[in-house]
Parts: structure tokens; sequence; C-alpha cells
């Protein structure tokens, strides 16, 4: 296999083994593994989870004794996240290999340019051969600018990063056809070529009390990564050279077939970085010009506003069904979309007093889901 970045995301499920404590003997075997990874050449980002873990068992608590609220969360992610950096620094120590802590929010992602710093950080660790360790910034992160869970989290990294594969670590061996927990039945799919509403519908949530997620933000990170040309497989962390054995080009649990076409570096960020402020609903007409023919949106089909948003800020684009068709970045705020919504672009100015062009998305600015 040629050289490559590989995102590897490790849930809390892997580290602890299921269990209420950090699993280090099973984290030596992971980062033996990684050091075979970038032994062969590859280029390696970890996104970490297990902060909150590692609070709760420096602090010998457990699900029980401590309620899970947001401040207690964010007390145990402080506690945690250094013990976690620190475990994972003395483990890829053992084969000489430096690591560099990133921890973002979504606020660090939100505005292009911010991302674009993001991205030249962490092709700066790569570029010296340092290894990122990825977590959210769960200590600080209120509700509003959280990504709120490490799957998306994954996704966005390996974007940040360029990355070829991201494989998605957990306590299962893949994608399920449901829940294995409560499914005995349920059967491995060993290949998506497609995220459709039917593979959608088989992503239960995380019901261990130990992720955040459980299948369905995996799926969101298969798509928002896939669509950006990036390789998607989830896999069992205790799957015996899980790691290796996906470099050496094996199967080794659920794989998302990439688009051959990715979106390019504007879209992927739009897709992936800011969080949608509102919703623009499009009557018929407008839906068939921006999915059919690849149209920017005028303020002529657009018949409803939802939320307050500024000029600037990303907005999903809706059907009258109430589907979201497409996300896009929204030329005008809220309040003058509401005079402007379907009127003729000519009367822009006249009713605004002012104008910043014809569309309320722009063509460039939008990507169809
Ligand atoms: N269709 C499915 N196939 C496999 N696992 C599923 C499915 N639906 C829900 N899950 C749940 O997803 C969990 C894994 O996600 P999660 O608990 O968030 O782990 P992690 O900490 O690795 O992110 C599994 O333990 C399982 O209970
Ligand atoms: N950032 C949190 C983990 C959040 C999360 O998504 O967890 P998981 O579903 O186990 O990957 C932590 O470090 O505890």
């Amino acid at each position: 296999m040629s050289k490559q970045t590989i995102v590897v995301k490790l849930g809390t499920s892997v580290l602890t083994s299921g269990t209420s404590k950090l699993d280090r003997a099973h984290m030596i075997e992971l980062v033996r593994q990684c050091a075979l990874l970038r032994k062969a050449g590859h280029q390696l980002i970890v996104v970490t989870s297990g902060a909150i873990a590692a609070g709760r068992e420096h602090l010998s608590l457990t699900h029980g004794n401590i309620a899970p609220t947001i401040a207690n969360k964010q007390m145990l992610a402080a506690v945690g996240q250094s013990r976690l950096i620190q475990t994972w620094e003395r483990l890829f120590n053992i084969y000489d290999i430096h690591v560099g802590q990133m921890l973002l929010t979504r606020a660090d992602l939100e505005d292009r340019e911010r991302f674009l710093n993001a991205k030249d950080m962490l092709k700066a660790l790569l570029k010296h051969g340092i290894v990122p360790i990825i977590n959210e910034n769960d200590a600080v992160a209120t509700a509003e600018i959280k990504v709120g869970d490490n799957d998306n989290l994954s996704a966005l990294a390996a974007i940040l990063g360029e990355a070829n594969k991201l494989l998605l670590l957990t306590d299962q061996p893949g994608l399920f056809t449901a829940d294995p927990r409560n499914n005995p039945e349920a059967k491995l799919i060993e290949e998506v070529s497609e995220i459709s509403p039917a593979i959608r519908a088989l992503a239960g949530d995380s019901i261990s009390g130990l992720g955040t997620g459980g299948m369905a933000t995996k799926l969101q990170a298969a798509e928002i990564a896939g669509r950006a040309g990036i390789e998607v497989v989830i896999a069992a962390g205790h799957k015996e050279n899980v790691i290796t054995r996906l470099i050496e080009g094996h199967n080794v649990g659920t794989r998302f077939c990439p688009t051959s076409t990715p979106l390019e570096n504007r879209k992927q960020w739009i897709l992936a970085g800011p969080p949608p402020h509102g919703e623009l609903v499009l009557d018929d007409g407008a839906c068939k010009a921006v999915v059919e023919r690849g149209s920017s949106l005028l303020p002529k089909g657009i018949c409803g506003i939802k939320g307050e948003f500024n000029r600037g800020d990303a907005v999903r684009l809706m059907n009258l069904e109430g589907r979201e068709i497409a996300r896009g970045i929204c030329r005008y705020q809220a309040k003058d979309m509401n005079k402007i919504k379907g009127l003729h672009s000519e009367q822009i100015d006249k009713v605004l007093g002012y104008g910043y062009g014809s569309v309320a998305v722009h063509r460039d600015d939008l990507v169809l889901k």
C-alpha cells in the first residue's frame, strides 16, 4: 500500500474494555500496532476518547456515585484528560514516537479561517513526525460549541489531516443489521456502498453507558468522511492486530466505500465544520433547481425561515416535507431573509435598502445532503 495518512479513533468502550477504568494493557497493544503502522511509513492521527472515564477512575468514582450532569462530566474530563494524555505520551515514548495534544471544539472550526489554522497546526505536527492525539475540549465546551461525540470529531480530524482512511475502533466488530447487544440474530454488514436511510435506520444509540452516540454517530462520521473521499472502517478494537491487518489490506469490520468524486475543500468544511444556525424552507421548484440543476438558491424559492442566523452562518435547506436536502452558507441574516423570502432578486435592494447580491445561498457555498 502506498504511504497513507490514517486516523485511528479509539472509543471509550475500547480504552476501558467495558470497565470503569482505562485498560492500560490494551492501550499498550494498540500503541504497538500504531508504531508498526508508522514503521511502514504511514502517518498517524489518533482521536482518543476516555477523558471522562480516566477522571472517574482517578477520583475513584463509579457511574453510580456521581450524577451525569454537564458540570460533573466537565470536571471529570478536566481531571481525566491530563491523565489520558500522560498515558499516551508514556506509551508512544516506548517506541520513540512524540505526541502532540490537540483539544478541539466546534467553535475552533466554525469559521473558515479558524478551520484552516487548525489544519495548518495538524499538518505541522505530521510534518515533524509527531502523532496528533485529539479529543474534544470537554472541560470548556458548552452544548452550543460542542462537536458532541468523538465519531464526528474523528471525521473532522480526517478532513483536517487530509487522511486516506478513518478507522473507528469500538466494542463491536462493525455495523450489524441491528444492535447485537439486544439482537443475537443480528448479522455483520461487511461493506456499505451508500449510507441510505435504510442503513441509517439500522444504527442505534449507545446503551452500554460508556460511549456517546453508538452506531448512529459512527454513520454520521462515515458519511462526512466518505463525501471527502476518505475510506471509513468500523471494527472491533480488541480484534487481534486490527490496525496492522487494516493497513495490510484485509477486511477487518464494516467498510464504507468513499465517493469517487470528493467534495472540494471548501464544501468539505461546510459539511463538517460550522454548526447550522437555522433553516430555509424551499418550495418544490427551488428544491428541483438546487438538487437537479445545481443552481444557487434565490430568495424567490424560499417560503419559510427558522432560527436566528447572521450573514455568513451555515443553514439547513429543507424541503416542504421537512427533510434536509442541502446545507449552505447564507448571504443574508435571518431578519433580512424574512423580508425578502418569496421575492424576485431585483427587489432585494429596494426592500432592504442594501443588498449582498441576488442569491440567498450561492451554489459554491452549498452542499447537497
Ligand atoms: N446496528 C448496530 N450495530 C452494532 N452496534 C450497534 C448498532 N446499533 C447500536 N449499536 C451500539 O453501538 C455501540 C458502540 O458505540 P459506543 O457505545 O458509542 O462506543 P464507542 O465508545 O466505541 O464510541 C455498541 O456497543 C452497540 O450497543
Ligand atoms: N470526549 C469524551 C468522549 C466522547 C465520546 O464520543 O466517547 P465515545 O463514544 O466513547 O467515543 C471523553 O474523552 O471522555
